[in-house]
């Protein structure tokens, strides 16, 4: 079986192979230039400098992970999540998040089970009602200043992961349910139950393609999940019976259900598939928007002169005293369209450090790659990694890669060397699975941005020569929660 695995890596694109340790050794290489707990959405990435890699190449890591054909290119990428629209790999994506999101999470589904959910929540994430949400998201970001202020009256050095996702579990949750959680303030059950989950998923590489043969933790995930479900379970057995709990405003529960024919005896699989989609949009969305906003926070208090030019923006669309914002914002939700800089700024963040940086994808056999010379490469048995974090710091695509430039964004001449070309910038990824919440995501944190940036100086504290990078934890998260001083302006 060894030869045989081995061998057939013989005339595909890759890094140095070796006939019997595979790809193994490489990927000890890079994994050591790396923080131990640095996410490897990043190893494509560093594998391509070194190694001159193409566009695509393979990797062949049997027996600890199924055989890998990771793409970097934006073309090519298109390839496999629009054209051929290649299955999720649910069994692998399954071992790190599916005691967290459920076994028919949307974002590991596939088939008639991933289009009836996707069908039932698409309508609550239409831009036109996700400005609904504004004044509430000004609520939730309103408290969050609070909880700002407390910690710049004590000048004290906190994890800002912690409080960022504590108000975006907020938000989801008002978004979706339209449900007031209290995880600002308080260790909120809701909130502490995907917290107890999310501790049980694995923390290194390797552990996500092992199976977890830990008794004591497979108990833990089936009683945690159980309570997980239980409770979200009562809320959407509530809304199934009574209906949306506001008048005049439906939240995406509310559509689903109706796009079900809310139907009071409704099915226990449609039930199921509701309770799944309920914490896949509350987990998937706080916890990738905290980590964008600390990222951004991060890069901000790096580059004052930018930092300057968002909050001039803000000036420009808010006026000049920060504390009207807010109720500007109740009032006129549709400026947050004309916050051109700040989105740059957010685009930029989310480039240099995306959360879920790669999609993971089921090669078939009658599928191929169809590269610029006409070749085709094997899709099939390999899982297809689309690496869009690899993508979005190639210097033939992004000039300056390395340097955080949010003006990239805003060019639109194609001659001009900072234009982004087409489908390259891709964080939320792109075609028919791309991120469902992506216009919530980008509404919520430009709010925040308004809310805070004008009251507020950042500065992110890393001691003893540690510095800012990326974790995996489920997602790729900043390093020791991205520890920061605030101050009062
Ligand atoms: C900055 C924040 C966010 C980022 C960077 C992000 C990124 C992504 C990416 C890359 C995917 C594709 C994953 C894959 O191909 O495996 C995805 C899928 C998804 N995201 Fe987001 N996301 C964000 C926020 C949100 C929010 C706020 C929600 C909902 C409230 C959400 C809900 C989803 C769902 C349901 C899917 C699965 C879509 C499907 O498979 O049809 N995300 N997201």
């Amino acid at each position: 079986r060894l030869v045989q695995q081995r061998r057939m890596f013989r005339n595909l694109p890759g890094p140095p192979h070796h006939a019997i340790w595979g790809h193994f050794l490489v990927m000890r290489d890079i994994a050591s230039s790396l923080p131990p707990d640095a996410t490897p959405q990043l190893f494509a990435h560093l594998m391509r400098e070194r190694y001159g890699l193409g566009d695509f190449f393979y990797l062949d890591l049997w027996p600890l992970a199924p055989p890998q054909l990771v793409i970097v290119q934006p073309e090519l990428a298109m390839q496999v999540v629009q054209k051929m629209n290649l299955p999720k790999e649910s069994a692998v994506m399954r071992k790190w998040t599916g005691h967290i999101l459920g076994e028919k999470s949307m974002v590991t589904a596939n088939g008639h089970d991933w289009l009836v959910s996707r069908k039932s929540f698409t309508p609550g994430f239409q831009p036109r009602k996700v400005l609904q949400h504004v004044p509430g998201i000004v609520d939730d970001v309103l408290d969050f200043c609070d909880v700002l202020r407390d910690h710049a009256v004590k000048q004290d050095i906190f994890g800002m992961e912690d409080v960022c996702a504590r108000m975006i579990f907020n938000i989801s949750a008002r978004a979706i349910l339209g449900i007031k959680c209290n995880a600002q303030r308080n260790d909120d059950e809701f909130l502490e139950l995907f917290r107890a989950q999310a501790s049980l998923a694995p923390q290194d590489f390797w552990s996500r393609y092992l199976y977890d043969i830990s008794l004591r933790r497979q108990y833990q995930k089936w009683k945690n999940g159980r309570a997980l479900d239980r409770y979200v379970g009562r809320l959407v057995d509530d809304r199934i019976i009574n209906g949306p709990i506001e008048k005049n405003m439906n939240h995406a529960i509310d559509d689903a259900i109706s796009f079900n024919n809310r139907n009071k005896n409704m099915d226990t699989g449609t039930r199921d598939m509701l309770i799944a989609s309920v914490k896949t949009l509350i987990f998937a969305g706080h916890d990738t928007s905290a980590s964008t906003l600390c990222y951004t926070y991060a890069a901000l208090s790096k580059h004052p002169h930018i930092l300057q030019r968002v909050r001039e923006e803000h000036d420009t669309l808010f006026g000049s005293d920060p504390a009207t914002a807010a109720s500007t914002l109740r009032e006129h939700p549709h400026l947050t369209n004309n916050l051109h800089y700040t989105l740059a700024v957010i685009k930029e963040a989310l480039r240099l450090w995306p959360p879920t940086g790669v999609s993971l994808r089921a090669g078939q056999p009658t599928q191929t790659l169809k590269t610029a010379d006409g070749t085709q490469w094997p899709t099939y048995p390999f899982a297809v990694l689309v690496n869009n974090c690899a993508t979005m710091r190639r210097e033939d695509l992004f000039k300056d890669a390395e340097r955080f430039y949010p003006e990239r964004h805003l060019v639109t001449d194609p001659q001009d060397p900072y234009f982004v070309p087409k489908d390259a910038w891709r964080p939320f990824e792109k075609g028919p699975r791309a991120c469902l919440g992506q216009s919530l995501a980008l509404l919520q944190l430009k709010i925040i941005l308004v809310l805070t940036l004008r009251g507020f100086d950042f500065e992110t504290v890393y001691e003893d020569g540690s510095f800012m990078y990326q974790v995996l934890d489920v997602t790729a998260k900043p390093s020791q929660g991205l520890p920061t001083r605030v101050s009062l302006r």
